[in-house]
């Protein structure tokens, strides 16, 4: 096969459909600035949101002397018992405190004093309540919760000794609420216990004593340990990835729902691993990016854990975490066809990551109580490492002397969990490695589920030697054994269909657990295609023309029978075959973003055009397709039948020996349509075209030869002329009149030498249909009608074939028999 010529192979074409990619997706990112823009920099939103969590929670605890630096003591006297109402935990109606044992009057005395002497503020009586014993006051405290400090319990031993017990609410210690952080010990136990202590003194002296307790806290620095990145950065963190992921789905599924990888770029001989390695790259290269903004962010807005902790562990955490979502996207991608699923998916994932994520940072199953095996499955989950992480950085730097994780801890275990069971050396290759799990995942899937034309592989073929072997046999581009129908190979054939069938497999519908029947879509097809000709295949919808054209295009795989393209067979051949084989689809496969002259560089870059010659044959391609004006604007502002032409110009790309058009003027005006046909008809010198189209038109002015196929069978093949004599019902006689008059006169004339009736007629036209039976007194006939035709008051008299669209309904119907052989001349 005279093909590919000048075209790239092997490396260098590699290495230029990489290039082309890469572009393609630099220039589709750079025209859909929000997705790009929030895939890099949304990490900047969420460190400030981190920002203004870090700064809420120290303007909540600066009042706390737990979260400030307590350097001096500084004595304070013991104050009042305070009104219950003043505790931010203890709900009204409340008592200041209660007490035990009531029946005693000397005690009774003595909590009145208590009450009275209370500095600044006596204690009103319904605020104090008292109880026959301490159990009481219990069973009380037990349903009451919450509505008092706490109690006091007096109890005498002997005569002069009196002995005290307090009980105070813990609940508040230590408890941050509405910005408060209350410690019952110094606001409650302390006042009553000198308070008490004061009164009992006074009792059994009977002396008005003075009695003043002074207390101080001792110096220590702020002991609150708070990082707003180390406890919500997973969550938030997770979610700024979450944005990538979600539009690297997007990404990949558009491509897929568009077919514009499967259709568009692999008919062009994309490679596979070309396609994954440049999402792969342009991914990583981002990750990049968006870590080194992240972590310029965090310093920018001063957080501890930015700034103590060590920059590559920092940049490692982010990067490896982002790297190991880009081989999740690719898995998920995997199952998603739909775009609009990607981003319900990709909010499942989150949800579903946040609350792992929870669950991570309370504790399991990264401590030494849970079996190792619980957090080996707990680790391939990215969120999870990415979560504990984290919480180890964020720990490292809780506090303003905390000095920050440093490198030379990543092996060993935080210095807040000694008894860890992950160090961070681990995280990071949890994050690594599980990346080359989802990617491996991923291309599997890729293989094995069925792509947009249902097609799949075998769910073990890459164990199958014949994966490998065939592939390799297509790198060398092995000729097939190629010979037409009759076992010799005819140089003048560019197509052989051999006995072609295709069987699609039976489908589950959706609420029905059984399949439906295998589809039998072509039913032992065989026909030759020849070089320098427009091969026109005619049907009705459903017919299986773009099952052939996908067979032939190496779409589709078939099921038996051979389907050979200048002699090397499509089953085995393919790599050569598309070397030399341009495609338009059915329906426009381009990318909104780009202009027409991208789409014809990336396509030609594709296929392994040399870049020397790329600018010449662009433009030749835009000028031909009439686009070279508008080949700067971009695809989606372009008319139907302007997306047609590139599409069209997009298979001529290479010169291309047999080039493939499926329904090319579909929603095109005439003149566009006209303009196509122009192309087509110049196209056709020294190569083969075949075209599928519904237009009658359009395959009586540029078919060569027509094959009719119905229901997955060749019914005819022929040119125009041959199936119109062959299946049209004869020969149509239109006679235009003078007046209508004559029109009679003419009908006589017709019935009587012919035996038949005007079929259509007018007030000044009338069509007789002479059947093809009677062909050999047409001669005889026409002579006559001549010499009467002044006579009969004719004017004009047209003679012509039955129309394609007449001969296709015939055959379609079944009036008309069916050729299973080529029709001859
Ligand atoms: N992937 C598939 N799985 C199952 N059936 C399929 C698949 N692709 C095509 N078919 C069926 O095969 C038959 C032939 O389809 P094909 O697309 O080749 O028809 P066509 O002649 O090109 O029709 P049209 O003119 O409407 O494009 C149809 O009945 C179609 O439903």
């Amino acid at each position: 096969m005279a093909s590919g010529k000048g075209l790239k192979t092997g490396c260098g074409l590699f290495a230029q459909q990489f290039k082309a990619l890469m572009l393609k997706n630099l220039k589709v990112s750079m025209r859909n600035k929000r997705a790009f823009f929030l895939q890099v920099a949304s990490s900047f939103g969420f460190i400030f949101l981190l920002f203004v969590v870090d700064q809420a929670a120290m303007a909540s605890r600066r009042s706390d002397a737990y979260y400030r630096d307590v350097v001096a003591a500084n004595p304070k006297l013991v104050a009042a018992i305070p009104a219950c109402e003043s505790s931010a935990f203890i709900r009204p109606p409340c008592y200041d405190f209660l007490w035990s044992d009531s029946s005693n009057p000397d005690f009774a005395a003595i909590v009145e004093k208590i009450m009275a002497n209370n500095p600044g503020r006596p204690i009103p009586s319904h605020k104090v309540r008292g109880f026959g014993s301490s159990s009481e006051v219990d069973s009380w405290l037990l349903s009451n919760p919450m509505a008092c400090s706490g109690a006091l319990h007096l109890e005498q031993s002997s005569a002069g000794v009196i002995s005290y017990g307090l009980q105070f609410n813990s609940t508040p210690s230590g408890v941050l609420l509405r910005g408060k952080h209350e410690n019952a010990p110094f606001n409650f136990q302390l006042p009553l216990q000198a308070a008490v202590e004061r009164e009992i003194t006074r009792f059994l002296t009977g002396k008005d004593i003075e009695w003043n307790v002074w207390f101080s806290e001792y110096p220590h620095p702020d002991l609150g340990r708070f990082s707003s990145v180390g406890s919500f950065g997973p969550t938030f963190l997770f979610a700024s990835t979450m944005f990538s992921v979600v539009i690297l789905i997007s990404k990949i599924v558009y491509e897929k729902e568009l077919k514009l990888r499967q259709q568009a770029m692999s008919t062009m001989g994309l490679f596979d691993s070309v396609y994954w390695l440049t999402w792969l790259t342009w991914e990583v290269m981002l990750a990049l990016s968006s870590s080194a903004f992240l972590i310029i962010s965090g310093m920018i807005f001063r957080l501890n854990f930015f700034l103590n902790n060590s920059l590559l562990i920092l940049f490692l955490i982010f990067f490896l975490f982002q790297f190991n979502m880009i081989g999740f996207a690719f898995l998920f991608s995997t199952f998603v066809t739909k775009l609009e699923t990607s981003n319900s998916m990709g909010f499942c994932i989150f949800i579903f990551g946040s609350l792992t994520q929870l669950v991570t940072t309370m504790g399991f199953p990264y401590d030494p109580r849970y079996p190792s095996y619980i957090k080996t499955l707990w680790s391939f989950f990215p969120p999870n490492v990415f979560a504990i992480g984290l919480m180890y950085l964020g720990e490292g730097t809780a506090t303003k002397r905390d000095r920050g994780l440093l490198w030379k801890d990543v092996s060993s275990c935080p210095p807040f969990h000694v008894d860890c069971n992950i160090v961070m050396a681990e995280v990071f290759v949890w994050l690594f490695g599980t990346f080359f799990i989802w990617f491996f995942l991923a291309i599997y899937f890729d293989n094995v589920l069925p792509d947009a034309n249902g097609l799949r592989k075998s769910l073990y073929y890459f164990v199958r030697p014949s994966y490998w072997a065939g592939r390799s046999r297509c790198k060398r581009g092995t000729r097939a054994s190629s010979s037409s129908k009759d076992g010799t190979v005819d140089p003048n054939v560019a197509v052989q269909l051999r006995n072609l069938t295709k069987v699609f497999p039976g489908v589950r519908s959706r609420g029905h657990w059984k399949k439906s029947p295998p589809f039998h879509a072509l039913q032992g097809v065989s026909l030759d295609i020849e070089k320098e000709k427009v091969f026109c295949l005619l049907g009705h919808n459903g017919a299986g023309k773009t099952t052939i054209i996908n067979i032939l295009t190496g779409i589709l795989p078939l099921t038996s029978g051979d389907a050979l393209v200048y002699g090397m067979s499509v089953t085995n051949g393919m790599a050569q075959i598309r070397h030399s084989m341009g495609v338009c689809p059915q329906f426009n496969i381009l990318w909104d973003a780009l202009t027409a002259i991208e789409h014809l560089q990336i396509f030609a870059s594709i296929k392994g055009m040399q870049p020397s010659r790329r600018k010449t044959e662009c433009k030749r391609l835009l000028l031909s397709s009439d686009l070279l004006e508008s080949s700067r604007g971009r695809v989606s502002a372009y008319s139907e039948g302007m997306k047609r032409r590139l599409s069209v110009a997009i298979a001529l790309i290479g010169d291309p020996k047999i080039v493939f058009l499926d329904e090319p003027t579909t929603g095109m005006d005439p003149i566009s349509r006209r303009k196509v046909w122009e192309i087509i008809e110049k196209l056709k010198t020294d190569r083969a075209i075949v075209l599928t189209t519904h237009s009658m038109e359009e395959a009586d002015n540029l078919g060569d030869s027509i094959a009719i196929v119905a229901n997955g069978t060749l019914r005819c093949v022929g040119s125009s002329i041959q199936l119109k004599q062959q299946f049209g019902e004869g020969y149509i006689v239109t006679c235009s009149v003078k007046s209508t008059d004559n029109k009679a006169a003419v009908k006589d004339f017709f019935k009587l030498y012919m035996d038949v009736v005007a079929k259509e007629e007018t007030r000044s036209y009338m069509s007789f249909i002479l059947p093809r039976r009677d062909e050999n007194l047409l001669a005889v006939f026409f002579e006559l009608l001549q010499k009467k035709q002044e006579e009969l008051g004719i004017l004009d008299i047209q003679l012509s074939l039955s129309t394609l669209e007449e001969v296709f309904l015939n055959i379609l119907e079944g009036t008309g028999q069916s050729c299973n052989s080529e029709l001859k001349d």
